[in-house]
């Protein structure tokens, strides 16, 4: 019956047809169909192909895989990467994530789809800390981030502020040596030592760039140093508002509260330095000759740059919170991690301390304009990058639309990780992956450019959303370790096996904080 009217139909509008064999037309006839359905078949493939989710470890309903979610995400996620692929999915809650495992990936979202996949994902805990997301790292991406950044790149951490405020920087080094030096023979704890240094260094540039404001400000830095503790704490901590978007009016965990009181204590301190700050500045307090912190220049910068909009006092405080927990705990876990591995190596340490006698020498003490010369110690920094990247999967992104990836499909607002840990460590791309080899820096300068070009190696990520505390955290690593490096030998208490094993929560800590005793080796006193 349907035969008959398809063959009327074509019979009535074509009439040559009419003329052909009854066989002929079914032959006609069945060749259309074949080939309309074969025409079909290969459009909904393209379609369903195009349409695909990456693959991925199937998990409960409602929770997704959140209760197989292990402690150590980075290697958790290198294990999926294995049975997976480099690019796969699961659902935590209401969320999608997908995990990138390969420097191609990478690629692909941080140079070629740069733009789409810039937006960040802001946890609940990180949206209070900034002040409702009024800073730089977990900014949506658009023209508010552009002029922040800018200020940021440009008018705070410019290399001719940095070199302004050296002073500061070295004021707290030594310090930190000299605080070494009371200890001689006793074990310090690495951790508490780099931490200490690294955040008393900070809130130095951020705000103590005046006498008076630096004594006024030693209080300051002391109680921000309990309240940043908790604020750290409070940035890793699982949040079931983060998986569950619409938990979060309950706050079941206390998450946001615990963020906002925290947030108001900050606040009140960095409240206080400012408007001493002011203060001085109506007082017509002289200034002169004193090194400029990073406060002052923030006060003096009446304008944003793209847009010539008024800068708020928001604003200013949320990129000096951005300084802080972007720059404390990352740099201090790196100069763990450096130590660790060199205390580990005992024929690193020595490559290490005989650089330092050639170019500083013994009677000397460690200065900035040093750093360049010390090729060694910036060959084992980078490799403590490889090994341990203080921030293994990067800051997640989230694409702003429905994009391909790898020929899969990741739908706008997903939760994108980037296993930099996996990568950096990937047999495929790195001879003896696990090893710890410094000298592989110095063969193959290429390997170790982590300036977002070389999407094999990427400690600072890939990108336009990319680390903007560079400089300073070059520095600051190479300036520390060298002076700890040059001014005492240190052996490790602990065995290397038990010593190397990693922890996350957010940035990769040791596991075990590192104890080293130090002895004495330099002649000059500081
Ligand atoms: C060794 C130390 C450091 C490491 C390993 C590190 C690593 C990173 C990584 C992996 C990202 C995310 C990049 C991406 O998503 O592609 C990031 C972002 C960021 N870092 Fe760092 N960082 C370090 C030190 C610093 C310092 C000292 C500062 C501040 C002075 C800083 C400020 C920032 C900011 C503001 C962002 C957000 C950038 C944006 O979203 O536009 N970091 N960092």
């Amino acid at each position: 019956m349907v035969f008959d009217l398809i063959m009327n139909s074509i019979q009535t509008s074509i009439p040559r047809l009419y003329k052909m064999s009854n066989v002929a037309q079914a032959a006609l006839l069945i060749s259309i169909l074949i080939i309309s359905s074969f025409w079909f078949l290969v459009t909904i493939f393209k379609k369903t192909k195009k349409r695909s989710f990456p693959p991925g470890p199937w998990g409960l309903p409602i929770v997704g895989y959140l209760p197989f979610l292990k402690a150590n995400m980075p290697t958790q996620f290198a294990e999926l990467a294995q049975k997976y692929g480099p690019i796969f999915k699961f659902r935590l809650g209401n969320k999608l994530c997908v995990v990138l495992s390969s420097p191609s990936l990478v690629k692909e979202i941080t140079r070629d789809q740069d733009v789409v996949f810039a937006n960040r994902d802001a946890t609940v805990a990180a949206e209070v800390l900034t002040f409702g997301g009024y800073d730089i790292a977990w900014t949506a991406y658009g023209s508010y981030w552009r002029n922040m950044r800018k200020v940021f790149v440009r008018e705070i951490l410019s290399g001719s502020n940095l070199d302004a405020c050296y002073d500061l920087r070295k004021d707290e080094v030594i310090k930190a040596i000299e605080y070494v030096g009371m200890n001689v023979g006793k074990p310090v704890r690495i951790d508490e030592l780099a931490f200490q240094t690294e955040l008393n260094v900070i809130l130095r540039m951020l705000w103590g760039g005046t006498h008076e404001a630096n004594q006024k400000s030693e209080k300051a830095v002391a109680d921000f140093r309990v309240v940043f503790a908790k604020i750290v704490n409070i940035l890793g901590k699982p949040n079931i508002s983060d998986f569950f978007p619409i938990l979060r009016w309950f706050d079941i965990q206390g998450v946001a509260k615990e963020a906002h009181a925290l947030l108001q204590v900050a606040d009140s301190i960095v409240d206080a330095v400012i408007n001493e700050r002011v203060k001085m500045a109506e007082d017509s307090i002289k200034t002169d000759g004193i090194k400029k912190d990073f406060l002052q220049i923030l006060l003096e910068l009446k304008k944003l740059p793209d847009t010539g909009e008024d800068i708020t006092m928001l604003q200013r405080k949320a990129i000096l919170m951005d300084i802080v927990v972007g720059g404390t705990d990352t740099t201090a876990t790196m100069i763990e991690w450096a130590m660790a591995e060199v205390l580990h190596n005992r024929e690193a340490m020595e490559k290490v301390q005989k650089e330092l006698d050639d170019v500083i020498g013994l009677g000397n003490i460690v200065e900035e304009f040093h750093l360049p010369k010390l090729h060694y110690l910036e060959a084992v920094v980078k490799e403590a990058l490889r090994l341990h990247p203080a921030i293994p999967l990067l800051v997640p992104r989230r694409p702003s639309k429905s994009s391909i990836v790898g020929g899969y499909t990741v739908p706008e607002n997903t939760s994108v990780f980037v296993n930099a840990w996996a990568i950096q460590r990937d047999p495929e791309l790195w001879d003896d992956p696990l090893q710890f080899k410094p000298e592989r820096f110095l063969m193959e300068s290429k390997n170790g450019d982590y300036n977002g070009n070389n999407f094999q190696y990427i400690p600072f990520g890939s990108g336009r959303r990319m680390c903007a505390g560079i400089p300073l955290a070059e520095k600051m690593v190479k300036y520390i370790l060298a002076s700890l490096f040059h001014s005492f030998d240190w052996k490790p208490t602990t065995s290397k096996v038990e010593d190397l094993s990693e922890k996350f929560d957010f940035v990769l800590r040791k596991r075990i904080p590192l104890l080293a005793i130090p002895t004495k080796r330099t002649r000059k006193q500081y």
